[in-house]
């Protein structure tokens, strides 16, 4: 399986991915000239909520896959759409690298430590699970933790879709010591619980 890592080239396809590479280049513009230490991290596909269930994930509108099929399950929607099945992956539909929360949280306390020692003065960062999983399994996941059967139609392709995008994050965990702890079950697991208590 290829992994992505930090030194493939970037080539954003959108806004949104331009404005986050514009931020890298302006802070390594700074470091030059100023003298500013900082530490990049690229998160992948952020989920999963606080093992309190008290900090989750609301956006409005809801676009992102496992609050939309667990949003589902609980009744608030009636079907699940599946953005494109015949994409170049084993079943068709995309794969992404879903990241835990919590361990994002951990992985900017061990850039804040290594920049405040000194340990770190400029870095980049990849941080996923290195572990990709398609729409299709995230659904099949989502059904078992929750024990709920979803309604899934299959639809077009969004544009400008890659098929997979899963992390190499083995620099972090060579400089910093950072794994991700969490695999998709625990972090549909987590998502679930905040999700059944802040029902709407
Ligand atoms: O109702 C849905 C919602 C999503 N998807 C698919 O599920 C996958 C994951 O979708 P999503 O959770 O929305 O993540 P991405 O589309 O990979 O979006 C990530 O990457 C975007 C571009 O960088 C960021 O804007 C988002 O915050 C970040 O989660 C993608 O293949 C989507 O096409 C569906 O099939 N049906």
């Amino acid at each position: 399986m290829e992994l992505i890592t930090e030194d493939c080239p970037t080539n954003p396809i959108d806004p949104y991915g331009r404005s986050k590479l514009m931020i890298e280049q302006i802070l390594a513009d700074f470091a030059v000239i100023y003298g500013l230490n900082y530490v990049v991290l690229r998160y992948f596909n952020a989920a999963g909520a606080h093992e309190s269930a008290e900090i989750g994930e609301d956006h409005n509108p809801e676009k992102h896959l496992i609050p939309i099929v667990l949003q589902h399950l609980l009744g608030q929607r009636d079907k699940i759409s599946v953005f494109g099945t015949n994409y170049d992956t084993p079943n068709g539909t995309c794969i992404r690298d879903y990241i835990h929360v919590t361990d994002l949280a951990k992985a900017h306390i061990l850039a804040l430590e290594a920049l405040l020692s000194g340990k770190k003065k400029t870095a980049v960062y990849n941080l996923g699970n290195g572990l990709g999983y398609s729409v299709k399994e995230v659904i099949k996941t989502c059904e078992k933790v929750t024990g709920r059967k979803a309604f899934v139609e299959y639809t077009d392709r969004c544009l400008g879709e890659p098929a997979r995008l899963v992390a190499s994050s083995q620099k972090i965990y060579e400089e910093l010591g950072w794994k991700a702890e969490y695999l998709l079950e625990g972090i549909i697991a987590s998502a679930w619980k905040w999700h059944s208590r802040h029902v709407k």
